[in-house]
């Protein structure tokens, strides 16, 4: 199987106009059906790595390839209309691609279906909560039936219980569309329990250090965040991070 990849960084440098190094040599590659985490210190350049891929900027050095413009990028601040209903918000996308209504509301139905919101569609964005209007947030992009998602630390702002059920709603989207992902995040338990592999970044100007498949099947129950094998895994990419030898 050498599914073409819908993404590929080669040799990927960046600095900006200041002289501000902000990665140096970076190589991955993302194909459908894989989901690859990215964790690395304050800093060190993941953003910078997602605008790329997006392309929201051009690297200094190195190329960026994408095989698809079908691309949702998901970030912390959900960025609702606070004056439109959960489905007028999760209908925006579609609208703006200028899909007829009928369709529009179709897809917006199926997507709220998939992140559990039906009973909220007629609510708007002020009556949820953070990890409610982050749901809305990824039904919105659902619509589009992404090829590739691009996550920047998208929970980040959230306590650690909506976190997880997050999580949990990303790893199970993931496990039934089959999607590439990018997933930026601090969190070394995220990283491991949403990904099919993990690579770490050293501290500014960010490079690969630390490269970690994931051996897990989905769909992921909640309580793999307790099995053995989890914690031995995300202890060595703890480990990576800190800096020390794996
Ligand atoms: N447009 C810019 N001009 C100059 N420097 C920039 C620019 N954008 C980002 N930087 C710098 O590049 C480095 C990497 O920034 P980036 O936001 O990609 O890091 P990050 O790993 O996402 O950080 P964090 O984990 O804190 O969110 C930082 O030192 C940042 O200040």
């Amino acid at each position: 199987m050498t599914a073409e990849p819908l993404l590929r960084l080669a040799e990927v440098g960046m600095r900006f106009a200041d002289g501000t190094a902000a990665l140096h040599e970076v190589d991955l590659e993302v194909s459908a059906g894989q989901f690859l985490a990215v964790v690395g210190p304050s800093g060190c350049g993941k953003s910078t790595l997602l605008r790329l891929a997006a392309g929201l900027a051009k690297p200094s050095s190195g190329a960026v390839l994408r095989r698809t413009d079908e691309v949702a990028y998901v970030f912390q601040d959900p960025a609702l209309l606070p004056w439109r209903t959960v489905r007028a918000n999760v209908e925006l996308a579609a609208e703006l691609r200028g899909l007829p209504k009928p369709e529009r509301r179709r897809l917006a139905a199926q997507a709220i279906e998939l992140v559990g919101l039906e009973q909220f569609a007629g609510h708007r964005p002020g009556a949820l909560s953070g990890g409610m209007r982050m749901r809305v947030s990824l039904a919105r992009s659902l619509t589009l039936r992404p090829e590739l998602f691009l996550f920047d630390e998208p929970f980040g702002a959230l306590d650690e219980i909506s976190r997880e059920r997050l999580g949990d709603e990303v790893a199970k989207l993931f496990g039934a569309r089959g999607f590439g992902a990018v997933f930026v995040t601090h969190s070394v338990t995220e990283a491991v329990f949403l990904s099919t592999r993990v690579i770490v970044l050293s501290g500014r100007p960010g490079r690969v250090v630390g490269d970690f498949p994931v051996p897990f099947d989905y769909p992921r129950p909640p309580e793999l965040r307790f099995d053995e094998r989890f914690a031995h895994l995300a202890g060595a990419v703890s480990a990576c991070l800190r800096g020390e030898a794996a």
